[in-house]
């Protein structure tokens, strides 16, 4: 803590600093930035709560599994890979003592989302929590590409997203039942990005979705918000963005945070914008990334690597410059 002096000498306000590095003269950030792990909100902040999370049984969406299980939901998840998500349904409701149930579904298919729903809606009612975490992606010069390449990631991403919506959505209205949506789109959703440009498309058009829907279904008893999450060390994002591994350093670099971001913070948040705690909160894009976006757009941050030398010598140039 920090007291801020006024020039009477009073003492206006105490401002807490981040930590220092845990390293004397290391220069990495990320020792001021050290992440907190388990259930941000109170005990209890689900009860009594269903939560469907697709893609629940690996990565991001196990966390946020994890962290609703914790709050006392109950949750549905759902993918491709039945024995994935029985595993991961098993682990998680042996630790926190709440349901979990494991449902097949491909959302690329409208037919298998419903048959999805109607199960959920046998073993537990409608859904008060919709999180869209199911995802495809791979790097890919833009002109390799196939016409199924395409498909085969804007499907899931796009076209699965909005299936799931529109499914449970429209139950949700007929039951006249409120909840929330929450997709988890990418913080190239809002830049574009070469080399995954499908999923740069699809993402773009998630976010596009849940935007028109906070406007039009609040009167419902709907709110609809998105993550835009930087990058968080998962198996499926990693193995298809990175695969040797070559390009994690220099990411890292760029993060002023100096680190990835870890599946148990990117839960927190998701847990927070669906829970009572964030009832106002619609239509709202929150980029999570530790500072990569704007760390890439600012034309002169590449200055931080500029040393106290250099800086004299520059300031001692510009100085001497007369004139235009
Ligand atoms: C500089 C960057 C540095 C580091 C990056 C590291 C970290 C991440 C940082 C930020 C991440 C930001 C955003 C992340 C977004 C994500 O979505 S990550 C989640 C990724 N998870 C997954 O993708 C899981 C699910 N994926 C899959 O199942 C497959 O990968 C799938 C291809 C998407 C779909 O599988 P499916 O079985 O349906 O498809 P296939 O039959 O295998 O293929 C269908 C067609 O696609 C063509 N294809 C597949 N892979 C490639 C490839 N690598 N390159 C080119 N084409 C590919 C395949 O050939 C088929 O087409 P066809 O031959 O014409 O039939
Ligand atoms: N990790 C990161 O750095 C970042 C991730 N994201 C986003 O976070 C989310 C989670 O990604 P992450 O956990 O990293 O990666 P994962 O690969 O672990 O998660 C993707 C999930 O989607 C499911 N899935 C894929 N295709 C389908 C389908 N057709 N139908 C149903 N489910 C499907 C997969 O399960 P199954 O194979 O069983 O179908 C898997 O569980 C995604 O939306 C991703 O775009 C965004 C930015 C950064």
């Amino acid at each position: 803590m920090a007291a801020v002096m006024l020039s009477s000498g009073r003492k206006l306000l105490q401002t807490r600093f981040p930590r220092p590095p845990v390293r004397s003269g290391s220069a990495r950030p990320s020792g001021f930035f050290a992440p907190s792990e388990g259930a941000m909100l109170p005990a209890g902040s689900f009860r009594d709560r269903l939560a469907f999370i697709t893609g629940g049984g690996t990565g991001l969406g196990r966390a946020m599994t994890m962290v609703l299980s914790q709050l006392g939901a109950r949750c549905v998840i759902a993918s491709r890979k039945l024995d994935v998500l029985q595993e991961t349904a098993g682990e998680i409701s042996s630790q926190t003592g709440n349901q979990v149930h494991a449902l097949q579904c491909d959302v690329r298919d409208p037919q298998a989302v419903a048959r999805c729903v109607d199960q959920m809606v046998a073993l537990s009612g409608l859904p008060d929590v919709i999180i869209n975490n199911a995802a495809g992606n791979f790097i890919c010069p833009t002109e390799r590409l196939t016409p199924n390449g395409w498909r085969s990631v804007t499907d899931i991403v796009l076209n699965g997203t909005a299936f799931v919506t529109l499914e449970l959505g429209k139950r949700l209205i007929q039951a006249q039942k409120g909840a929330s949506f929450l997709a988890i789109t990418t913080i190239y959703a809002e830049s574009g990005s070469g080399f995954v440009v499908p999923s740069a498309a699809a993402k773009a058009g998630v976010e596009a979705l849940y935007k028109s829907l906070a406007a039009e279904w609040g009167r419902y008893g709907h709110r609809f918000n998105i993550i835009q999450p930087g990058p968080i060390r998962t198996k499926g994002a990693f193995s298809r963005l990175d695969p040797t591994g070559t390009f994690e350093k220099s990411m890292i670099d760029r993060i002023p945070t100096g680190r990835l971001g870890k599946p148990a913070e990117l839960a927190n948040l998701a847990a927070y914008l669906s829970s009572d705690f964030a009832s106002w909160m619609s239509g709202a894009v929150i980029r999570f990334d530790g500072g990569e976006y704007v760390s890439m757009a600012g034309e002169f941050n590449e200055l931080r690597k500029v040393t106290p030398d250099q800086w004299k010598m520059l300031e001692a140039m510009i100085k001497g410059t007369k004139g235009s």
